[in-house]
């Protein structure tokens, strides 16, 4: 089973895999939870990259190096997992791409999607959560976490509503894929929520 968890940053997408991560382990699953961008020793000198060079990227490169990191990724660890029959839990994936990318940078949308799924060879999750929170609400989280903010957490505040506007057309797009949680919500109401999702989808698979 393959679950993404995508939302604005500082929206608890970290707080949410990990809480997961522990639930899906207690039930003897195998587990193997990563990100992107950074789920390989590859990705994790392209996140440098991406998050943290000082240099202007263009938004089409800065595209080109997410779909990169994408692709090494599902290629050597996501896909080869799945096939084990272990459970992926990731935070983050080509979802961001089309909101960040898409409707921050503004560039086309359907190409980003494209562009992403010729990355991943057409790998699409069983479920994807969706974090939605208000912009200004996961600003303040990140401030009073009190790390240096990257290239993307750095942009304005419209640029994440444009994400934030994003994230929730795809959902209302994919009903079936798309769990949508209010992630202003104390984080063990939304791991209950996110639980019965996901204890709904194991059922399902063990018919
Ligand atoms: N439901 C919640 N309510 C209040 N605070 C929360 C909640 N979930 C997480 N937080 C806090 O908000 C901050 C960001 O959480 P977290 O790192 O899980 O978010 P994230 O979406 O993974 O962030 P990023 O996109 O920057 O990686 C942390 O300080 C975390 O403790
Ligand atoms: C996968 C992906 C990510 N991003 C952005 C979103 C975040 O601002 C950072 C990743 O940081 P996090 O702490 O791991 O959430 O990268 C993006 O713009 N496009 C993507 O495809």
């Amino acid at each position: 089973m393959f679950i993404t968890l995508e939302g604005g940053d500082g929206s608890g997408k970290s707080t949410q895999a990990e809480i997961l991560e522990s639930w899906l382990t207690a039930l003897g699953r195998t587990v193997v939870r990563t990100r992107e961008p950074g789920g390989t020793e590859f990705g994790t000198e392209v996140r440098e990259i991406v998050l943290h060079s000082r240099g202007h990227i263009s938004p089409r490169a800065e595209a080109l190096l997410y779909a990169a990191d994408r692709a090494q990724h599902i290629a050597t660890k996501v896909r080869p997992a799945l096939e084990r029959g272990d459970v992926v839990v990731q935070d983050r994936y080509l979802d961001s791409s089309v909101a960040y990318q898409g409707a921050g940078r503004v560039l086309d949308a359907g190409e980003i999607r494209n562009l992403s799924l010729w990355a991943a060879e057409g790998l699409l999750p069983d479920v994807t959560i969706l974090l939605d929170l208000d912009e200004d609400v996961a600003r303040a989280r990140l401030d009073g976490a009190n790390k240096r903010f990257d290239r993307l957490e750095a942009e304005k505040s419209d640029f994440h509503r444009r994400v934030r506007e994003a994230f929730l057309a795809l959902a209302a797009a994919e009903p079936e894929r798309f769990l949508v949680v209010d992630a202003a919500l104390p984080p063990e109401e939304i791991a209950a929520v996110v639980r019965a999702r996901v204890e709904e989808l194991l059922v399902r698979r063990s018919q």
